[in-house]
């Protein structure tokens, strides 16, 4: 696979101290690509990192995945709670310009839909701005499930979408900090843009 100029660049990030050192199989990257491909139908490339849970190696990689790879958006997964080894948002806002609570706070509001335990996570969401260009970079929860569940949101027993997932909103963001367009299989998750008719 080759990428082409105007495929937007994602960087993936799998934290987990025991997926890295081979306890158990990283099934974090393998989900989230899985879902980017059922969602994502525009050119893309990826960028995927498997580290532990450690705060200057997480830093490094968001630094390496905006600077040298120019990524516009970058999802991680794993190292959100509450734990002295979890260390992902603070890793996250120390790479940050700024940053976007409400993806996180949406992430939370759809994950007690699937756990009481969601409030455990303590994910940010932020802007990575530099002179020519920025990410957005979002911390999800460990668990693979949680994945699919935030990123497409909640459906009923008939497979309805009930609940919005944060990815909706993720193109018009890319869009607003000059990043490429992105297009999705509205059958999984519709981007949402406003009208350009202000009424
Ligand atoms: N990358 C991963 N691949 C497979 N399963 C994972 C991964 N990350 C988390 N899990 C699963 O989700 C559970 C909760 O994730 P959590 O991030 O709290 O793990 P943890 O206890 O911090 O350990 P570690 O950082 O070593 O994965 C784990 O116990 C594991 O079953
Ligand atoms: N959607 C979803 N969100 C979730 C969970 C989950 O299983 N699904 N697990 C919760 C739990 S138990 C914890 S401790 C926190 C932090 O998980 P992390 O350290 O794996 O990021 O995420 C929470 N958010």
């Amino acid at each position: 696979m080759k990428k082409n100029a105007g495929d937007i660049s994602i960087g993936l990030v799998s934290v987990s101290d025991r997926a890295y050192e081979g306890s158990y199989p990283d099934l974090g990257i393998p989900a989230l690509k899985d879902w980017l491909a059922s969602a994502i139908t525009s050119p893309y490339w990826l960028e995927t990192r498997l580290i532990p849970d450690d705060k200057e190696q997480i830093e490094k990689t968001l630094h390496e995945l905006v600077d040298e790879d120019r990524c516009s958006l970058i999802l991680t997964t794993g190292g959100t709670g509450p734990a002295r080894r979890d260390q992902t948002p603070d890793a996250t806002l120390a790479v940050g310009t700024r940053e976007m609570p409400g993806f996180a706070e949406r992430m939370r509001q759809i994950s007690l839909h699937f756990v009481p335990t969601a409030i455990l996570s303590r994910q940010v969401a932020v802007i990575c701005e530099r002179p020519d260009h920025a990410a957005l970079i979002l911390n999800l929860p460990g668990r693979p499930a949680a994945i699919r569940q935030t990123l497409e949101g909640v459906r009923d027993e008939n497979g309805t979408l009930t609940e919005p997932g944060i990815f909706t909103a993720i193109p018009y963001c890319i869009e607003l900090i000059g990043g490429p367009a992105i297009e999705t299989n509205e059958t999984v998750c519709k981007a949402w843009r406003p009208a350009k008719d202000p009424s």
